[in-house]
């Protein structure tokens, strides 16, 4: 029997529709989880899916406050459950990748000095210089991303610093947006943070440096020396350096918390804050990815990600550092039409239940009768191209689908798109290859069924689709020993296996096979086509 044992680890999760924490015990157990929903629990703030879409369609932002009043509330609830704060050794997070905070000058000073009798936003809000932070979601930095591969010598050359070509929601390119449309509030910031770093700036009390692997999403960081970028950084906007730190490992302790918890809550004094890191990073870590898996995440975006050794940085999809094993690295894409879309057609063809649309998908047949569907409701990343697009076995447009072909076209082309592009990347489905699935809909195993039939390979859960929280929980653990040389994979030695949720179908990979090629060669003329 497991020894019991009183300490825990934190790990939060700033993502993009909610706050979410939880807390893991020294034997790896979850003891305790809890969320905020930024649209029905913090409703003042207005926004939906989290973001503020903005009237040209392409700028997406979120109050930076919101995000501040959501670590109030959660910190809360959590007492009032009956939560022992002092029982949390080391606490670590994520945050919703490339969005950025705009911290005003006087604004460290403030983080130093908080009054453990008042809430953090009531606390903060004369601190930031920019109150509409940007997000991942946004597109608008076409002009910003054009200048700096022109000045780094072309897409595949900032791809082979930074691990991507210029991407309209990497940080950079919002920096130089925001420094380009309001210089005044760019010349009074103190400090930029992702909202990874700024989310353990808060914990800390202090600015939290940037760590290598959320640092790897801003097109400013070179992915090898684990550097900023000179060139990047010059052709991004004056004094950047300045306002940006030092990239920090993800493994790294950045100080014990901020006794503005310990007062409030209960925190003991040397509970150590580990470095936070991006969402799909954070996912990672809760995985237990091995080489050779492949993670789906099923949250707000989409995405496909993978560990890897030798990293091939070229213009499509994105090398990050990895962030539990400095030498390693990850390899991830991003889709942009994810849960929202599917939401929209649960909304539109399954009168809002997530329990009729699994029932449409179980109906329409596997393949579709060779419909085939396309769905970027907002501009998507990969490809960069927008509009709804609905084909029928002779690949010619139609209009309309009726709806139990419309939610099965919707299901089966994400996860068309998503081996396709895998496979673009090099990526290869062998026997023995696992897809790992997390995030909101992993949980609806109709969607999973398609995801494993399209891929062809047997699909594994994690125990809570909250895999970033699990995987910064136990990155907090990691932290207490990682200056012992102990490595990741020792800490997390008997934390549960992903547990297999299903298989592919009999004879799904000689539906899928013809549609993998229909579906290449139908989103490439939808690309084509928009170029147009
Ligand atoms: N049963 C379900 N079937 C399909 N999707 C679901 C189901 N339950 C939740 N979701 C989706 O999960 C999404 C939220 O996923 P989550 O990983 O929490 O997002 P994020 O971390 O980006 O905030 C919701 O937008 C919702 O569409
Ligand atoms: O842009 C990316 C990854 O590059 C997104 O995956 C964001 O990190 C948002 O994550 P979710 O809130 O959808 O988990």
């Amino acid at each position: 029997m497991a020894a019991f044992t009183d300490s825990c680890y934190l790990g939060f999760d700033f993502s993009t529709q909610q706050l979410k924490v939880i807390a893991v015990d020294e034997n790896l157990n979850v003891v305790q989880q809890s969320n905020v929903q930024f649209d029905s629990e913090l409703s003042e703030y207005s926004t939906q899916g989290g973001v503020h879409v903005h009237s040209d369609r392409l700028t997406v932002t979120s109050p930076v406050l919101m995000w501040v009043k959501a670590l109030d509330i959660i910190l809360q609830k959590m007492k009032n459950a009956g939560f022992d704060f002092s029982r949390v050794k080391a606490l670590s997070g994520s945050g919703q990748q490339h969005g950025s905070v705009y911290w005003k000058k006087g604004a460290r000073q403030v983080l130093q000095n908080l009054d453990a009798g008042k809430h953090l936003h009531e606390l903060l809000q004369g601190s930031f210089a920019v109150l509409d932070s940007p997000v991942w979601m946004d597109s608008s930095t076409t002009e910003q991303c054009l200048n700096l591969e022109t000045t780094v010598g072309g897409a595949q050359k900032l791809a082979d610093i930074t691990g991507s070509r210029a991407y309209e929601r990497f940080t950079g390119n919002q920096i130089a947006k925001i420094y380009k449309t309001r210089p005044e509030q760019y010349q009074e910031t103190e400090r930029i943070s992702l909202v990874s770093s700024f989310a353990s700036s808060l914990f800390l009390g202090n600015y939290a440096d940037v760590d290598y692997s959320d640092g790897s999403g801003m097109n400013l960081m070179d992915i090898f020396t684990k550097q900023w970028s000179q060139q990047c950084l010059s052709a991004t906007a004056p004094q950047l350096e300045d306002k940006l730190g030092t990239p920090v490992p993800s493994t790294a302790v950045l100080g014990p918390i901020s006794t503005y918890f310990v007062s409030r809550y209960g925190f003991p004094a040397d509970c150590k804050v580990v470095a936070f890191t991006g969402d799909n990073p954070g996912s990672l870590a809760g995985m237990r990815l091995q080489e050779g898996d492949i993670a789906v995440s099923l949250g707000t975006s989409d995405t496909v990600f993978l560990w890897i050794k030798d990293p091939k940085p070229t213009v499509e999809g994105h090398i990050f550092c990895n962030p539990v094993d400095c030498q390693a690295y990850m390899a991830l894409i991003c889709f942009k039409n994810g849960s929202l879309t599917r939401e929209r057609i649960r909304n539109e063809c399954a009168a809002g239940s997530w329990e009729v649309f699994s029932k449409a998908l179980r109906s329409a047949p596997m393949g579709n009768n060779g419909n085939i569907g396309i769905y970027f409701d907002a501009m998507e990343i990969t490809p960069p191209t927008a509009g709804v697009h609905r084909f029928n076995e002779q690949n010619s447009k139609v209009a309309g689908f009726s709806e139990e072909v419309e939610i099965r076209a919707l299901v089966e082309g994400q996860f068309l798109a998503k081996r396709v592009h895998a496979e673009k990347l090099g990526y290869k489905i062998i026997p023995g290859t696992r897809v790992l699935a997390t995030g909101g809909a992993s949980s609806n195993k109709d969607i999973l069924q398609v995801l494993s039939d399209v891929f062809g390979a047997p699909v594994y859960t994690i125990d809570t689709a909250n895999s970033a929280c699990l995987g910064c929980a136990y990155r907090a653990m990691h932290g207490i020993v990682v200056e012992k040389g102990v490595h990741f994979a020792e800490v997390i030695r008997n934390a549960p296996e992903p547990k297999l949720a299903v298989t592919p179908t009999s004879g799904a990979d000689k539906v899928f096979e013809p549609l993998l090629k229909r579906y290449a060669e139908l989103e490439e003329r939808v690309f084509k086509e928009s170029q147009q």
